[in-house]
């Protein structure tokens, strides 16, 4: 017998998008958004802002109720624009791909802030600065021209939608993220899928998920998947092989971000079939430029070294804004030398130190604050550095702040000054110090500095090591902490450091050939080395019971003691 019209509709259908079940009569609608929500609407994570707070659902993780899978997965999508259903850039008259330089900006989410007419105050507050100009584009993608300047492999493959696996490794604030997001900007007008998954907080379920997905997407309605894993060295090699085979057969293009060498952190098979792209840190020239267009977008008028103050060098100042703010060009020249190449670090200090400036001259009358006239607010370069500090990131990872800071920290904790010892340790990490490195700091002190005093140290830093690793920052910040102060009152031994220092240094002194293995100590797995003596007169201790007489250095060395040796 034909069912009949109701009984269809009430049947329960299997979405072959998110897999849940609805009643027949819903599943067509429910396919469309669906399918248009490309299975989320979020954003891509925004990362460490320890500037400004991160507005609700900056950190978006979650997806639409409809493309939801029942276990809610935290996955989402570069595919649709931020919820403000801000227009995409070209909608927006966006810029031409030369256009790096144009003063109308266009934040990464929305309508251009100076364009929308917010006041200064409001373009400030919320999302941190770096979010919200994040580009949508090539053409507002600043250096990288290795990689992806005019005739390069990847930017041919970009423009022509053809999206190969890749892995982008490159130092924090480089800009992996932010090319992620123009792919997946320009993969949405082929109708490619663009599913992100954070490796910090997915699960190999959420993986598996997102293959299924993706594999419907591919047989009904062969549609593409780009997967996007941001820290994709923080997935376990099981979490890697689950979507190994799905990126060879094509079901998945992967584009994987990691700050660390991906040789060691990314299984060989998986590395093999991606394309390696290294971006480099920012050069100043390029840290200028985006510093320029955020400039721009607030409305802050730049002066040079020869401007009175009022006669902006660049910029339209902002309209809605109470007061004109400027920033001195050589504020700007410092910041764009001191954030290292980090875009974020760069971004976020201007906001920092201009906020602060706005919000001294709303609680002062501008001509008592310091840097503030009749006529305006002005930032200067020591305004950015105190913006900078204040964050506590005036901190130079490769240049001499970094040694001087892990010297700090491991004196502190030689001398047992737990204090010292957790305040070098935190003006690391919020500087934006790589955990491992200080991770990996810690399993030398362990046993250079403690050794078997308490050789549970070694154990101790070990562990701390891998727990930053699964974890990441921020929360492995806690952990390097335990570490630290367990080390900083732990007893101390340098005996094995300091013995094993005159052994080498005994190597070191040496002349001539070096002394052979006695042969007595020798193994002699074959009749000849029995015949030439090996193992000849070896005592096995095992076999004694009183304390057995035997030689173990070599002749010369006789009576040798490291342990009571001093190097000089
Ligand atoms: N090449 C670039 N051109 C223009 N803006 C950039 C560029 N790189 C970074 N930015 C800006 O810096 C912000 C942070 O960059 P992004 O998130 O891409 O860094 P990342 O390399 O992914 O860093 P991390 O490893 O810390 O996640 C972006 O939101 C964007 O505003």
């Amino acid at each position: 017998m034909e069912p009949t019209e109701g009984a269809e509709e009430e049947r329960l259908v299997r979405c072959p998008v998110c897999l849940r079940e609805l009643p027949g009569a819903d599943i067509n609608p429910h396919l469309d958004r669906c399918l248009q929500a490309g299975g989320a609407e979020a954003e891509p994570p925004s990362k460490r802002p320890r500037l400004a707070a991160a507005p609700p659902g900056s950190q978006a993780e979650g997806q639409p109720e409809e493309a939801r899978p029942a276990a809610g997965p935290p996955v989402f999508s570069l595919f649709h624009k931020g919820r403000g259903g801000g227009q995409s850039p070209a909608a927006a008259g966006g810029r031409s791909g030369a256009g790096r330089d144009e003063a109308a900006v266009q934040p990464g989410h929305g309508c251009s802030a100076a364009l929308c007419g917010e006041s200064l105050a409001q373009k400030l507050e919320g999302k941190p600065l770096a979010e919200r100009l994040r580009p949508d584009t090539l053409g507002d993608y600043v250096g990288q021209e290795r990689v992806l300047g005019a005739q390069t492999l990847l930017r041919s493959l970009l423009e022509s939608h053809e999206i190969p696996s890749l892995i982008l490794w490159g130092p924090p604030g480089c800009g992996k993220t932010t090319l992620a997001h123009i792919i997946a900007n320009s993969s949405k007008k082929n109708g490619t899928r663009f599913v992100t998954l954070s490796a910090t907080s997915a699960k190999t379920n959420d993986v598996r998920d997102v293959i299924s997905q993706a594999q419907n997407e591919k047989r009904l309605f062969k549609r593409k998947t780009i997967l996007f894993i941001d820290e994709i060295h923080r997935f376990n090699k099981s979490q890697q092989d689950t979507f190994l085979p799905h990126v060879e057969c094509g079901t998945v293009t992967l584009i994987g971000a990691t700050t660390e060498n991906p040789s060691f952190q990314v299984n060989a098979a998986l590395l093999s079939r991606c394309r390696v792209i290294v971006l480099e840190k920012l050069s100043v020239e390029a840290m200028e430029a985006i510093l320029m267009r955020a400039v721009r977008s607030l409305g802050l008028q730049v002066l040079g070294q020869g401007n009175q103050h009022g006669t902006p060098a660049t910029g339209s100042s902002s309209k809605s804004s109470e007061f004109p703010v400027y920033i001195e060009e050589k504020a700007l020249n410092t910041l764009a030398y001191l954030c290292d190449g980090d875009a974020r670090t760069g971004l976020n200090g201007l906001q920092l130190a201009v906020q602060a400036r706005v919000a001294a001259g709303r609680t002062t009358p501008l001509s008592a604050t310091e840097g503030g006239a009749a006529d305006g607010i002005l930032v200067t370069e020591e305004h950015i550095k105190e913006g900078l500090q204040r964050s506590h990131i005036l901190y130079d990872r490769a240049g001499e702040e970094h040694y001087n800071c892990i010297s700090a920290l491991h004196k502190s904790m030689r001398g047992s000054d737990e204090n010292a010892s957790l305040y070098w340790l935190a003006r690391m990490l919020e500087g934006g110090e790589d955990p491992l490195y200080v991770a990996r700091r810690l399993v030398r002190f362990a046993s250079e500095d403690i050794g078997l005093a308490d050789p549970l140290a070694l154990t101790q830093a070990v562990a701390a090591y891998q727990g930053c690793h699964f974890i990441g920052m921020p929360e492995c910040e806690v952990i390097l902490a335990q570490c630290v102060v367990y080390f900083a009152r732990a007893p101390k031994s340098i005996e094995v450091y300091r013995a094993y220092g005159n052994v080498k240094e005994c190597l070191r002194m040496h002349t001539g050939p070096l002394p052979p293995v006695p042969l007595h100590l020798r193994n002699a797995p074959t009749r000849l080395m029995k015949n030439l003596g090996y193992g000849k007169g070896y005592k096995y201790n095992p076999m004694y019971k009183e304390p057995v007489e035997q030689d173990y250095l070599p002749e010369e060395l006789k009576g040798t003691d490291f342990f009571k040796e001093r190097k000089s």
